[in-house]
């Protein structure tokens, strides 16, 4: 039997950057939203031992796609604690929507809904904390998708306060072209000394990401995106880039904007969720 199971994407609704670790990780203060837009999987388990990929992702080969690792992670674990059988397999399709690179968090939430899927698929009874901590050696965002609530995340991810922002509405803004994550912590302009401040104070505070002023001083494109976007909402940049949002009350609101935008901007209209998709199905 074929199962489909959504992977939605993220917001950074803010991002300061309050130091840097010994090991070059940049500790974080962040808040997390869900989108209720993102990418389809499907999940077809059988006995046949392999972990199949129906689709390839363009550029990304299967051993480093987030959702074979993954899988493949959960299953080496599983065997390891003697919660599943060498048998167990599954192959995996997957219809990617977000854009990639882009700050929405698509890799590491294909790799979240791939351990949650496959956690109950394959009947391991892992705990989400225990899925969260496998994640987080798959990169630093999966732990949020995998708990499935909006939160500030502190550490490099893994801290995380359940936090309930107001679910605006977002018109979502690509400027094709991708910014690696490394390009932005790399740079020595980078602020890295933003005060560490308690979740009141935050909520309270101004929002806006550190990483912004880089993004638009490196590429032009980013600039140009949040100075038209500026011009009617609020906007910022999500994550290390490379997409900006814009905040609305309403669809409609957003949707007006949407109409007004030249065809050089890749967007898209979609509402933020303080309980991801994918939480919403599994409680269903
Ligand atoms: C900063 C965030 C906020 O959401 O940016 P986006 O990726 O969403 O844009 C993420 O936590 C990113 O997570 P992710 O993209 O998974 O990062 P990783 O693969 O773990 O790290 C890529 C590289 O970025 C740098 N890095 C990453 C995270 C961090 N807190 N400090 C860092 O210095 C490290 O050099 C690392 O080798
Ligand atoms: N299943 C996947 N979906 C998207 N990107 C993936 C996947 N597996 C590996 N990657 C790699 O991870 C990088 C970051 O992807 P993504 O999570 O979409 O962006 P971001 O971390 O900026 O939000 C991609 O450029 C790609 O090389």
């Amino acid at each position: 039997m074929i199962e489909r199971w959504p992977s939605p994407g993220k917001l950074n609704l803010f991002l300061f950057i309050t130091g840097q670790r010994d090991d070059g990780y940049h500790s974080l203060q962040t808040l997390f939203q869900f989108l209720d837009y993102g990418d389809e999987m499907t999940f077809a388990v059988d006995q046949h031992a392999h972990i199949r990929l129906l689709n390839e992702i363009e550029n990304v080969p299967c051993e480093e796609n987030l959702i074979y690792r993954a899988a493949q992670c959960l299953k080496t674990q599983a065997i390891a604690d003697k919660r599943c059988e060498e048998t167990v397999g599954v192959t995996i399709g997957i219809n990617k929507i977000l854009p990639m690179g882009g700050g929405l968090g698509g890799g590491s939430s294909n790799a979240a809904t791939t351990l949650i899927a496959l956690n109950q698929l394959w009947h391991l009874n892992y705990s989400l904390a225990q899925l969260a901590d496998l994640g987080l050696a798959l990169g630093a965002d999966v732990p949020i998708f995998v708990q499935g609530y909006a939160a500030l995340a502190e550490g490099i991810g893994e801290q995380l306060t359940p936090v309930q922002p107001v679910e605006k509405w977002y018109l979502v803004a690509h400027p094709n072209v991708s910014i690696p994550t490394p390009v932005i912590f790399n740079d020595p302009e980078l602020t890295r000394n933003s005060p560490v401040r308690t979740v009141e104070q935050l909520m309270h505070s101004p929002w806006s990401n550190d990483c912004e002023a880089i993004a638009r001083k490196r590429f032009r494109k980013v600039d140009e995106l949040l100075n038209w976007l500026l011009e009617y909402a609020p906007s910022r940049l999500t994550g290390t880039g490379a997409c900006v949002f814009a905040e609305f009350d309403s669809e409609a609101a957003a949707r007006q904007v949407l109409t007004l935008t030249p065809p050089w901007m890749t967007c898209f209209v979609a509402k933020g969720a303080t309980i991801s998709l994918l939480h919403r199905q599994l409680s269903e």
